[in-house]
């Protein structure tokens, strides 16, 4: 048990002091407290959270929206913001009213409608109580791209959020896409409900679905609901927990109207029932007992169950619905209410770096001293804009904050909350709430506190780029723009990299796909009035280490003056697997010393980031440094970093290196008649294809491809399926490139000569591959000369 700072502990024993009688508990742990002040932990607070500050939690919801592309989550917040009185009026995605939906705000996302960045908004749904009575919860939403190309908004939405909404379309049901949003959902503990979206669609079918996810997911699902028809007779739901049938009435829905369950769903609704009760009993004890017993759970003890096992990630709700028809979708709202935590019911740590102890609970009090997490960076007209999380204590307008990464004073000079584009100034948000603030510099990821606590949270996966090209204004007037432009776009966006190669002088940018890379271009045309030329698009290439080879190597510089000396001995070679690289020394008798050990794993870190074969970053190689020599004054650090990256060089270069290249998990789907063209497409692409799954009338190929086979594949596959085929494809892992890839010429060419990649032969005629060899062979002759 942890005891918590001074003064924090004075407030909320204040706090407790005040409302002393309001409940037994708090009574109890303050009895306890007072009789030993340091006793009160945080654990001790969160166990017996304070009746007044559990009330206001109880209300609050931070929920994300997520999956695959096109389910339907834009338009489905959309429906949400309407029925909660947060917007007047419902535009669609690619509408004919040319308004766009409310959550693709930039240009870009309602002419192609798609999401492209996450946007935060805010609302509130009433709910009637078991006694009837309205209760307002507040609702903090964030809806997020589809598109692994923006994988990242993802990632910091669910780093942040207490709770999902999984959406599904009801005729496609588990998607590429739906299995990597799990994937995020797991790594960052997400609690989900799913919504099965497009019931009205030919061939909808959402126990399909909740199959998808108890096998494709291997996450236990049941349905909570049995349609009322399904395609363009799609009425409405019954409700498994209150046994209703529930219908939209009113024009855009926004009436719910319960009903008896009609006559010919009894059998399903009964089968459905005791499936949910079975799904229940296998995760939840309580539930587990009453059906040994054979009793029947009542309602409350049905959704009690649901919500215990949906919070500790053993099973998600499975809702339907159409966003599109307005129909059902209050219902998967009453959901988020019921079966989401409230921030009080996600565990927060943070690592408290000055008494250095990792895994710190955090408390969502108001009280207590300020904790956040700065999750993403916007540029907007008034400044950049940053969202926090927070997670302790209240973040007030005018107040200073900490960073807790460089321990820099800042001042909070404006907090907003977001609709989307819009924003409401506030002048103070809660613990477990989520709100923007102008005018702070800070990185993605930053946690703040209040200067008490040397609180650190930690940030968010961020997935290497694997996809680069060069870039350049067109008019060097627009220069300035351009690095602007540049600036702005890495410190919002954490996949997207800027490097400039020196060698070839030209600046390149890097991220997830061709569609990322195309969109900041664009967005650099539109919003900084730039246009760029691009070069051809390269795959980030890593090399790694072939065999094992023992190194002496001996660094001597000793004529006049103070000279440089460092000896390295060991070996090099693989580490067994292609994600990292390892420094290991082995040193007996103190041949090197600590110092220059250290410099020497310097040098092997450096040599890693630039590799020899064509300065890619390298993988899987481990050096082991085992013996060596010093001298009395001649050796520094320096040497020694030097010395190592002579010997690694030399070392990888007689390995019988490789080069690797990212392989990409690619799904493509298309309607039947398109399937032999689609797997020819692929064929000659030298895709590997694993699996086809044949649906109604689409079918769906899984593949793996080399990065570098895929380039324009998007056009190629509009035109060979009439634009009605669509792909998605992700990083997988890194594979031995083929051999026409290993070939590495040697640098420097001659610009005439060149190829638009940079180092390496790929994509270039014949006739210059020859011309290339015939240059080398007389580069080489003229050298032994
Ligand atoms: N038939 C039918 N179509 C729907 C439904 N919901 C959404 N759509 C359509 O599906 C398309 C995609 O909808 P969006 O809301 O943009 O989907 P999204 O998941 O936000 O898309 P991305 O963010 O680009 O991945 C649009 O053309 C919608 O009109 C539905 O319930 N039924």
């Amino acid at each position: 048990m942890r005891p918590i700072g001074a003064p924090a502990y004075q407030s909320v024993l204040k706090q407790w002091e005040q409302r002393r009688n309001a409940s037994a508990t708090a009574s109890a742990v303050l009895e306890a407290a007072a009789a030993n002040p340091e006793t009160l932990s945080q654990a001790a607070i969160i166990d017996n959270l304070d009746p007044v500050e559990a009330a206001r939690l109880d209300k609050v919801r931070n929920i994300g929206i997520a999956a695959h592309i096109d389910s339907g989550k834009t338009t489905c917040t959309e429906r949400v913001l309407f029925y909660t009185g947060r917007i007047k009026a419902i535009h669609e995605v690619r509408g004919r009213d040319s308004v766009g939906a409310k959550m693709d705000s930039m240009d870009l996302e309602r002419e192609k409608g798609i999401t492209i960045q996450s946007a935060a908004t805010f609302c509130d749904w009433v709910k009637k109580d078991k006694e009837g009575v309205d209760q307002k919860y507040h609702v903090n939403l964030i809806d997020t791209p589809g598109h692994i190309d923006f994988t990242i908004e993802v990632e910091r939405a669910l780093r942040v959020l207490d709770g999902a909404v999984l959406i599904l379309c009801a005729v496609s049901g588990v998607q590429s896409q739906t299995i990597t949003v799990d994937r995020q959902m797991r790594r960052y503990n997400v609690p989900r409900i799913s919504f099965v979206n497009k019931m009205d669609r030919m061939g909808a079918n959402p126990f399909k679905a909740v199959d998808q996810i108890n096998s494709k997911l291997k996450m236990p699902a049941a349905a909570v609901q049995v349609p009322i028809g399904a395609e363009d007779e799609f009425e409405g739901v019954v409700d498994l927990i209150t046994m209703k049938a529930i219908y939209n009435v009113g024009e855009s829905g926004e009436e719910l109207s319960v009903r008896e369950i009609p006559e010919r769903l009894v059998d399903v609704v009964a089968e459905r029932k005791a499936m949910l009760v079975e799904t229940l009993a296998d995760v939840d004890d309580e539930i587990a007992e009453l059906f040994l017993d054979e009793k029947e759970p009542t309602p409350d003890q049905l959704k009690a169950a649901i919500r215990r096992a949906t919070i500790s990630l053993k099973f998600t709700p499975v809702f339907m619905g159409s966003a599109l028809a307005n129909k059902s979708v209050q219902p998967m709202l009453d959901g988020v209410v019921d079966y989401l935590p409230n921030p009080s019911e996600v565990e927060n740590l943070a690592l408290d770096q000055k008494r250095n102890e990792a895994s710190v609970k955090l408390v969502p009090y108001n009280s207590l001293p300020f904790v956040g997490l700065a999750f993403k960076l916007e540029e907007s007209n008034f400044g950049q804009l940053t969202y926090i999380r927070v997670y302790q204590g209240t973040l007030r307008k005018s107040a200073n904050v900490f960073n807790a990464r460089n321990n820099k004073k800042v001042k909070i000079p404006r907090i907003v909350r977001m609709h989307s584009n819009e924003m409401e100034e506030v002048n103070e948000i809660g613990a477990g709430e989520i709100c923007a603030v102008f005018g702070v510099e800070c990185a993605s990821g930053d946690t703040f506190t209040d200067g008490q606590l040397g609180y650190s949270m930690s940030s968010m996966f961020v997935p290497e780029p694997v996809i680069s090209l060069s870039i350049k204004p067109k008019q060097t007037k627009d220069a300035a723009n351009f690095s602007k432009a540049m600036a702005r776009f890495q410190r919002e966006d954490p996949t997207f990299r800027v490097t400039y190669d020196s060698e070839s002088e030209q600046t390149i940018i890097s991220g997830m796909g061709e569609l990322h890379l195309d969109i900041y271009v664009e967005r650099m045309r539109r919003e900084y009035r730039v246009d760029c030329e691009t070069g051809q698009p390269q795959v980030a290439y890593r090399e790694t280490i072939g065999n094992r080879v023992d190194f002496d190597h001996l660094l001597k510089k000793q004529t006049g003056g103070a000279g440089d000396y460092a000896r390295v001995m060991g070996w090099m070679e693989p580490t067994g697997s292609l994600e990292e690289n390892k420094f290991e020394e082995q040193i007996v008798g103190g041949s090197i010393s600590e110092k220059f050990l250290y410099a020497c794993e310097k040098g092997f870190n450096l040599s890693c980031e630039k590799g020899p074969l064509i300065g890619h970053k390298v993988l899987g190689t481990r050096m082991v440094v085992n013996d060596g020599a010093t001298h009395m004054t001649d050796s520094s650090e320096m040497a020694f970093k030097n010395a190592t990256q002579q010997a690694f060089r030399k070392a990888f270069a007689d390995s019988q290196p490789a080069v690797l290249e990212p392989l990409m998990k690619t799904v493509v789907t298309a309607p039947s008649e398109f399937q032999g063209d689609v797997i020819a497409l692929l064929n000659k692409r030298g895709a590997t294809i694993n699996d086809t799954e044949t649906g109604v009338d689409e079918f769906t190929i899984y593949a793996d491809c080399s990065l570098n086979g895929m380039f324009g594949f998007s056009s190629n596959l509009r035109a060979a399926t009439q634009g009605k085929g669509e792909y998605t494809m992700e990083f997988s892992h890194y594979e031995k490139a083929p051999p026409q890839v290993q070939y590495v010429f040697p640098t420097p060419l001659p610009d005439s000569l060149k190829p638009v990649s940079n180092k390496i032969l790929t994509n270039i005629s014949p006739n210059r591959k020859e011309l290339i060899a015939r240059y080398v062979k007389e580069q080489a002759a003229r050298n032994k000369k």
